[in-house]
């Protein structure tokens, strides 16, 4: 058995056909049992790349692979299948407002299962515990923080164990101790099930903290560095540095590109 869940092997990818490249080429594995965090700005194709892995689109060339199957966006039923391992937690993974805490954990396994439902009652409770809110099972979802709220999701979406757990920028809009909770437990909910675990973030300090492997994407969609945290702490390639650092201006450029300003206002002869 291979070392790694899931392999991405020079994908190219563009939402159109003809339109602009999204994945130039890109190779990166996920290793089982793992965290691996794929880091870059806005708009480097992160989200499209987790897509792809659930097989919501089909690749132009290269291939993805699930436990060594080819992810086949075209076949219904393997998808359907591959789906079922995988736990994905979109941005803001948005939970019933009309179902309580404990119903919004429950829903995938009453969804997917035919667990009798004392059964599906003692695994809430454990999710629920896992992420510290086994008490407030039956708040409502209008009764509780936003922090809460993202744990709540992060509960229901391993209800179902899944072997990989796909994180689509986790920490958004989180205040800084929520952030940092969330961090662990997603540290805590991989290393505790076993999952292999894939976040995508532009948070560099949070993902840092947790992540075995990280994997760094240039807005031109291919892999700048990958390495662990610490040997890209310690890097001397400028974009990675720029990009860690958090630096405004680099290689990767502030400004779009666009004639001189002096030219633009008219002040030149
Ligand atoms: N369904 C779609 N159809 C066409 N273009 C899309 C679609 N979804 C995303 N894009 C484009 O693909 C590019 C990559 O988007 P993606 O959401 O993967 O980036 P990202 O790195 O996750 O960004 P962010 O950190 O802002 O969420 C963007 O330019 C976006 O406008």
């Amino acid at each position: 058995m291979s070392d790694n869940l899931i392999e991405i092997d020079h994908v190219t990818f563009a939402y159109e056909a003809g339109g602009r490249t999204i994945l130039n080429d890109v190779s990166l594995n996920f290793r089982r049992g793992k965290v691996t965090a794929i880091l870059g700005g806005s708009g480097c194709g992160k989200t499209t790349l987790l897509r792809l892995i659930g097989g919501m689109f089909s690749v132009l060339s290269g291939e993805i692979r699930f436990g060594g199957e080819v992810v086949n966006a075209q076949d219904q039923a393997q998808l359907y299948r591959l789906r079922r391992r995988m736990g994905l937690l979109f941005q803001f993974g948005a939970l019933f407002t009309d179902l309580d805490v404990f119903d919004n954990v429950a829903f995938p396994l009453r969804e997917h299962t035919d667990l009798p439902e004392d059964m599906i009652r003692d695994i809430v409770l454990m999710k629920l515990q896992a992420v510290g809110l086994r008490g407030a099972a039956r708040l409502k979802i209008n009764e509780i923080s936003g922090g809460m709220a993202r744990r709540i999701a992060l509960a229901r979406t391993v209800a179902l164990d899944p072997e990989v757990i796909m994180y689509d920028e986790p920490f958004t809009g989180l205040d800084p101790i929520s952030m940092g909770v969330t961090a662990n437990l997603v540290r805590q909910l991989n290393d505790a099930t076993g999952a292999t675990t894939l976040l995508v973030s532009h948070d560099v300090q949070e993902s840092f903290a947790i992540a075995d492997h990280v994997y760094l994407l240039s807005s031109q969609g291919r892999v700048v560095a990958s390495g662990t945290p610490a040997e890209l702490s310690s890097s001397d390639d400028p974009e990675v540095r720029q990009f860690i650092r958090g630096e405004p201006d680099g290689p990767v450029r502030f400004h779009y590109p666009a004639d001189p300003l002096a030219q633009d206002l008219g002040l030149t002869s």
